[in-house]
């Protein structure tokens, strides 16, 4: 017989974060600089433990809303691009895609281990940091975290990663 499954999910209101960024697509598009209120959905799999749950909600939202708090109110740019190229001196973030140039102060940019800052790459991030962060807290029977991000209201970008890394 089929062994039951199960899974937390947690998706808040609190989860929203508002951040510009900008993608290349078709191979050289690059897109205007833009803003999106974007949205956060994060499950886990995994056995019961013995207080009957996956994991504590609430220690699952506290872990994500860290990381939603750290994109809220940023621009979020990439640092594998291979051709948008962002360099930071001591005050200023300076991003270059061909012929046009944007310049941020340091504190309001955020640089993502991504090549482009599309919704699927976002979500992969979170996904790392949410499992990096909450690894000890939540031990080894856990199987898959799972994260979805909303970047327009119904367009979402998904990344699942098995909970034990390679
Ligand atoms: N699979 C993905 N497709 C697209 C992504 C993505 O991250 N993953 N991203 C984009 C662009 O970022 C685009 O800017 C999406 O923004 P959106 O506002 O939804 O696009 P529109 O300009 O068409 O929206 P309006 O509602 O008309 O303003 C594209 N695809």
């Amino acid at each position: 017989m089929t062994q039951p499954t199960f899974r937390v999910d947690v998706s808040k209101e609190q989860f929203v974060f508002s951040a510009a960024h900008f993608i290349t697509f078709a191979g050289d598009i690059c897109e205007r600089i833009h803003g999106h209120n974007y949205g956060v959905r994060v499950s886990v799999e995994g056995p019961l433990d013995e207080n009957r749950y996956v994991v504590d909600f609430i220690a699952l939202r506290d872990a994500v809303l860290l990381q939603t708090q750290a994109l809220d109110h940023h621009v979020i740019l990439p640092r594998h691009h291979h051709e948008i190229k962002v360099s930071q001196d001591e005050t200023e973030t300076t991003v270059r895609f061909r012929e046009r140039r944007w310049v941020f102060p340091n504190e309001d940019a955020v640089i993502l281990p991504v090549i482009n800052t599309t919704a699927e790459e976002i979500a992969r991030v979170i996904a790392e940091r949410v499992r990096e962060q909450t690894r000890e807290q939540f031990g080894d029977a856990l199987t898959f975290i799972e994260v979805a991000v909303d970047e327009n209201c119904g367009q979402w970008g998904v990344c699942r990663l098995p909970w034990h890394v390679g």
